[in-house]
C-alpha cells in the first residue's frame, strides 16, 4: 500500500495543470521536456521557459499544420520552432485559428525534423483530453524528475502513461434514482463515473428493458446549445426528445447521455468552431482548422456503460453508421439501426448535408 498517486491519477492532475496553465514534466527513455498548453500559457511562464534556455517548440496537430502550410514531419503532428523574438500573441495565433483570415501570415513556420516527437505527441493528447486547443509549448530539459520535484510539478513518465492515455477508463455506477418525465413516467437516471477523473456520463432507463431481447438504445452526445438552448444550427434537441418519446411509447429503452460535447472537443472549442463556421467554413473544416479530427468522440465508453447495465444486443437509434461500427467493435451487437430523422430546419440543412457528404451520415 502506498499513498503515492497512481499514473492514472497523475494524468488527471496533469490535465488539470494544463487547464490552469501550470507546466507538466514528461519523460521518455533518456529524454525529458517541460510542457504547457499554448492556450493557458502566460507571459511570466513563457519568460521563465526562455531563461531556462534550449529550443522551444510549439507542438500542433497535422490538421492545424495543414491550414498553416507548415510541414508535419512527424506524420500526425508538427514541432514548430518558436523564434526567440516572438511573444505570447504569436504562440496563440499559431494555436488558435480565430484570426487566420484577418491575419493570414504567421510564418513562414519552420518545423523541427530531427529527434523524437513522442513527448510532443503525449502533450497534444493531454491537451485534447483537457479539452483545450491541441497545441503545446515543449522545452527539452536535462533532468526531468529533478525539475519536477524542485518546482512541485506533475511528472509523467511516458513508459507508464502511454497505455493509460489511450485506454478507455472503466466506468462505475455511483447513484441512480427514479425520474418521471414527460416522455415516460417510468424513468430512472443512472450516473456513471470513470476511474480517470474524467467526465461523468448518464444512462436514462425507461421502463424495465428486457435484457434477453435487443434493447432500444440511443447514444446521445451532449449538445448544450441544441439540448438546452433550442439551437437551430443542429438537430440534437429534437433527436433527444424524439428518442425519449419513442422509448416512452414502446415502454422501454435506454438513452445514454454522453458528456462528449461538440463531438468530444468540449463546449469552448465548439464555440470556436461555430465562430469559424460564421467565417464560412463547414462543420468538418472548422474542426480541422482548430487542429481536431472531424469527430473526437470515444464510443468505447457507451459500449462500456451498456455492458455494465447488462445489455449486449441493441436496436440503435442513429443515422451515423460509425456508431453502429463502434458498438459492434466493442462487443455490443446492433440487431437493427433505427433511423432518427427529426428537427430539420433551414438553419441546419447545410450542416446535415455536410455530415451526409463528409462524415457518412445517412440522410
Ligand atoms: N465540433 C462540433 N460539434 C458539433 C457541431 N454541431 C453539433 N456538434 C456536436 O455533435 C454531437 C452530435 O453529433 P451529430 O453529428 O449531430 O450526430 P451523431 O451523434 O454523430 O449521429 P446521430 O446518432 O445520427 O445523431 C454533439 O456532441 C454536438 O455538441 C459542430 O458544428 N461542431
Ligand atoms: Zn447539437
Amino acid at each position: 500500500m502506498t499513498l503515492r498517486p497512481s499514473i492514472v491519477e497523475q494524468l488527471a492532475r496533469a490535465r488539470a495543470d494544463l487547464r490552469l496553465g501550470v507546466p507538466v514534466v514528461l519523460t521518455s527513455e533518456d529524454r525529458a521536456a517541460v510542457v504547457v498548453a499554448a492556450e493557458t500559457l502566460d507571459a511570466a511562464r513563457l519568460a521563465q521557459l526562455r531563461v531556462m534556455g534550449g529550443e522551444l517548440a510549439l507542438a500542433i496537430t497535422a490538421r492545424r499544420a495543414e491550414t498553416l502550410k507548415a510541414r508535419a514531419y512527424d506524420g500526425d503532428l508538427a514541432r514548430i520552432v518558436v523564434p526567440p523574438d516572438v511573444g505570447l500573441h504569436w504562440l496563440q495565433a499559431v494555436a488558435d485559428p480565430a484570426d487566420d483570415l484577418a491575419t493570414p501570415m504567421k510564418g513562414p513556420l519552420r518545423a523541427q525534423r530531427d529527434g523524437a516527437a513522442d513527448l510532443h505527441r503525449a502533450a497534444l493528447t493531454l491537451a485534447k483530453s483537457a479539452q483545450l486547443l491541441p497545441a503545446a509549448v515543449v522545452l527539452p530539459v536535462e533532468d526531468g524528475p529533478a525539475l519536477a520535484s524542485e518546482n512541485g510539478l506533475t511528472l509523467i513518465p511516458l513508459a507508464l502513461a502511454e497505455t493509460e492515455l489511450f485506454r478507455a477508463s472503466p466506468l462505475h455506477p455511483v447513484a441512480s434514482a427514479r425520474l418521471p418525465m414527460q416522455a415516460a413516467s417510468a424513468g430512472r437516471v443512472h450516473i456513471f463515473r470513470p476511474e480517470d477523473g474524467g467526465e461523468e456520463h448518464y444512462a436514462i432507463e425507461i421502463g424495465k428493458p428486457d435484457r434477453s431481447k435487443p434493447v432500444l438504445v440511443r447514444l446521445h452526445s451532449a449538445c448544450f446549445t441544441g439540448d438546452v438552448l433550442g439551437s437551430l444550427k443542429c438537430d440534437c434537441g429534437p433527436q433527444l426528445r424524439a428518442a425519449l418519446a419513442q422509448m416512452g411509447q414502446e415502454g422501454a429503452g435506454i438513452l445514454l447521455y454522453l458528456n462528449q460535447e461538440g463531438r468530444g472537443i468540449g463546449l469552448a472549442n465548439k464555440m470556436r468552431a461555430y465562430s469559424l463556421q460564421d467565417q464560412g467554413f463547414d462543420t468538418v473544416e472548422a474542426n480541422h482548422r482548430l487542429g481536431f479530427e472531424d469527430d473526437e468522440r470515444d464510443f468505447r465508453l457507451g459500449a462500456g456503460i451498456l455492458r455494465e447495465m447488462g445489455v449486449s444486443r441493441i436496436r440503435l437509434m442513429t443515422n451515423n453508421p460509425r456508431k453502429v461500427r463502434m458498438m459492434e467493435a466493442n462487443g455490443v451487437a446492433v440487431t437493427e439501426r433505427v433511423p432518427l430523422k427529426v428537427g430539420l430546419t433551414p438553419e441546419n440543412a447545410a450542416y446535415l448535408a455536410t455530415k451526409a457528404a463528409k462524415s457518412g451520415h445517412l440522410l
